[in-house]
């Protein structure tokens, strides 16, 4: 399977004119490799350049110097190290040489495989300066991963984690996965899925748990795991979880300790408490700090830290479930040890195709974020449907808090420069699992590397990211770049133009999550679809303003100022905040319903452009890879129309006004899309073994 090299291909430059420069330009490797960190990144450079321009008799150039800065052919060249820290590097020219420096071998490592991506996206080598480093310390991927090999919400296969056999048998892959990870840097990984039970946490686990750790390292890749909260009285023997109970400190102290003699460089834990169903401290009368603060205290003697997740909503219902999360944390500002961060959702409901940023972002001033994306595509077609989501990631970096002034974007929060936080971390839930080529779709491998980009580097933009993934996965043929580039960049809009357009949200089929149930009524307020788009006669969408649930009022004034009328508010947002009638004229001039049928119907004919715009490719892409897309993409497109269909289908019933001109009304009566119950998924990906 060609994906499984993801984008790490280092297949030999086409280009005879530029593969003769650069072969003119690199010439023999001088580095001092005695760690196994320093020995990984010779041995990549090795690699990539044995693949990109042939083996060393080939090259002609000047040395290319590789090191630390305490390295002697390092240091004599004098150069300033200083502002790099421990994980970033310089690529630079010394006279003739090409240099790749760093203060640690972890940002050498860093450094080459930023160095192999020059050479994979055909940049110029002749001024080549590049000074980076993360502006976020804690880079991670999150694994929804159960220890029995199923995954939750993700459809790429099996987990990659192999408890049955560790800790014995050491797959060799885990040295491919740790290697992808590192080359985009990322730095940790949240082995066990946040609904785990305790039992990772026995020492027969824990032991693997090491193994994984021990391969991990070398490629600077710390492992996490999640506390299930009740562990105590799981695997503990107590009858209490309650975190100011002192047997509990006490079982939880000697269990963090033990963890450490495992894996001396554990990173922490996240933890989903009084969620969904999942234990927590509310359950003994106390607040998510204390709770925090119990794992947080045991785990600073060791470096690690706790993150504590935002994404709360329990049985008893107390208000908009959007408003929950900022209720409940807000109210414990400054309460949290330091070494805890909240980890919070981009948006304050679900991961939905699109949502506006979550507000606690900026509404703690005295605790971190840790912000969550997801990776995995739960609600955007899973590994079945092509939606590049760095876009939809920027647009949350970027949304302005105003918590100190305009300019205190998501993304100032989150790495800490807003409030001065030293804690920084953003978290990823990860869309890879045993399938060959990891993520299914071959096009999912690009959420992968544009989180890791990302997350190193929250000012790239995701057009950067995409060109960079493109080139370095199909190669750099200019019209293969144009197309999938134009592809990947409209997926996201073309995803929520044909599920949630307008700001709807929410009405995803239950249990699966991947096709349309806008007529869903799940008994609870807070999971079901009608509450959600509150459709009716009288017309349709969520009125969060002060004169329905007041979310809105839980952002600064600016944001209120702007999102507070159907008029100041972008379309995208609209249906969110507010709830309208079917004859609204929209700032195009058309009528709600209007615009509602053809933003659907928009999506629908996107992705049967990008059918067209694929097939354009056929003979510029291996076989095998265009051919799985291509298939893909007719899967797509049906699911498109079905969502489209079973949506419109169902508001019509509301609305009772004509499809206008341009949308294809239903194929069938609403009665057939409510009675499409799998939907083609066999089960759901959300099933606990
Ligand atoms: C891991 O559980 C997930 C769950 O599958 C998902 O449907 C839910 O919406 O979000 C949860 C969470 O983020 O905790």
């Amino acid at each position: 399977e060609d994906g499984y090299r993801l984008w790490l291909r280092y297949e030999p430059i086409a280009d005879a004119s530029l593969a003769k420069s650069y072969r003119s330009s690199i010439g023999p490797i001088e580095a001092v490799a005695t760690s196994d960190t320093a020995k990984i990144a010779l041995a990549e450079l090795e690699r990539g350049l044995e693949g990109l321009l042939g083996g060393e008799l080939k090259r002609t150039g000047a040395t290319l110097l590789v090191g630390t800065g305490d390295a002697k052919h390092i240091a004599k060249l004098k150069l300033d190290l200083s502002g790099l820290g421990e994980e970033g590097y310089l690529l630079t020219r010394h006279k003739k040489n090409l240099v790749i420096a760093a203060n640690t071998d972890q940002g050498v490592l860093y450094g080459v495989f930023a160095f192999l991506r020059q050479l994979q996206t055909q940049r110029p080598l002749e001024n080549l300066h590049v000074e980076t480093s993360p502006k976020v310390d804690h880079r991670l991927l999150n694994h929804w991963d159960n220890l029995t090999r199923t995954v939750e919400r993700s459809m790429a296969g099996a987990s990659i984690f192999n408890w049955f056999d560790l800790p014995y048998y050491v797959e060799p892959y885990y040295h491919d996965y740790a290697r992808a990870c590192a080359s985009v840097g990322i730095n940790g990984t949240v082995l066990t899925n946040v609904n785990s039970n305790a039992t990772v946490l026995r020492p027969q686990f824990l032991e693997k748990v090491a193994a994984l750790a021990d391969t991990f390292r070398p490629y600077g890749i710390q492992v996490y795991l999640t506390a299930r909260f009740s562990a105590p009285v799981e695997i503990g023997g107590l009858e209490t979880a309650d975190p100011l109970d002192p047997a509990v400190i006490e079982w939880w102290t000697d269990k963090i300790n033990e963890i450490y003699t495992y894996v001396p460089d554990f990173g922490g834990f996240v933890v989903k408490a009084n969620s969904e169903g999942q234990p927590g401290p509310q359950s003994y009368g106390r607040d998510h700090a204390e709770g925090a603060n119990l794992l947080a205290r045991a785990l600073a003697p060791h470096g690690g830290f706790v993150m504590w997740r935002a994404f709360v909503y329990d049985f008893e219902i107390k208000e908009d479930r959007h408003k929950q999360a900022y209720t409940e944390f807000t109210q414990l500002d400054g309460q949290f040890e330091p070494n805890v961060s909240i980890q919070t959702k981009n948006g304050a409901i679900d991961f939905m195709p699109r949502e506006p940023f979550h507000p606690l972002f900026g509404a703690t001033p005295e605790t971190p974020h840790t912000l969550e994306l997801q990776i995995t595509q739960e609600y955007m077609g899973g590994d079945i449907h092509l939606v590049y989501l760095a876009p939809m990631w920027e647009e949350t970096l970027e949304a302005d808090t105003f918590a100190r002034g305009a300019g205190s974007t998501v993304a100032k929060v989150v790495d800490g420069s807003v409030f001065g936080h030293e804690l920084t971390a953003i978290a990823g839930v990860a869309n890879i699992g045993n399938e060959r080529n990891w993520t299914g779709h071959p096009m999912g491998a690009s959420n992968w590397y544009a989180f890791g980009r990302l997350a190193w580097d929250h000012q790239l933009s995701s057009q950067e990211i995409a060109d960079e993934w493109t080139r370095m996965t199909f190669g750099n043929a200019p019209d293969v770049v144009a197309t999938i580039e134009e592809m990947l960049l409209e997926s996201h809009q073309t995803v929520v133009d044909y599920s949630m357009p307008l700001g709807l949200h929410h009405i995803m089929y239950p249990g699966h999550h991947y096709g349309p149930g806008p007529w869903h009524d799940q008994g609870r307020p807070d999971w079901t679809s009608t509450y959600y788009h509150n459709a009716s006669e009288d017309g349709i969408g969520f009125d969060r303003t002060a004169t329905g649930s007041d979310a809105l009022g839980q952002y600064a004034p600016e944001v209120v100022e702007k999102w507070g009328t159907p008029e100041s508010i972008e379309d995208k947002y609209l249906l969110w905040f507010h709830h309208l009638d079917w004859d609204y004229e929209m700032k195009s001039g058309k009528t709600l319903w209007n615009e509602l049928c053809l933003t659907y119907q928009s999506g629908v004919d996107r992705v049967a452009e990008m059918g067209q715009q694929w097939d354009s490719l056929q003979g510029s892409i291996d076989a095998q890879r265009h051919a799985r897309v291509a298939a893909l993409l007719k899967r797509q497109l049906e699911d498109a129309k079905f969502y489209k269909d079973a949506c419109l289908a169902y508001f019509h019933t509301f609305s009772q006004r004509p499809y206008p001109a341009g949308v294809n009304a239903p194929e069938y009566p609403l009665e057939h899309y409510k009675n499409f119950e799998l939907y083609h998924v066999p089960g759901h990906p959300g099933e606990q073994w």
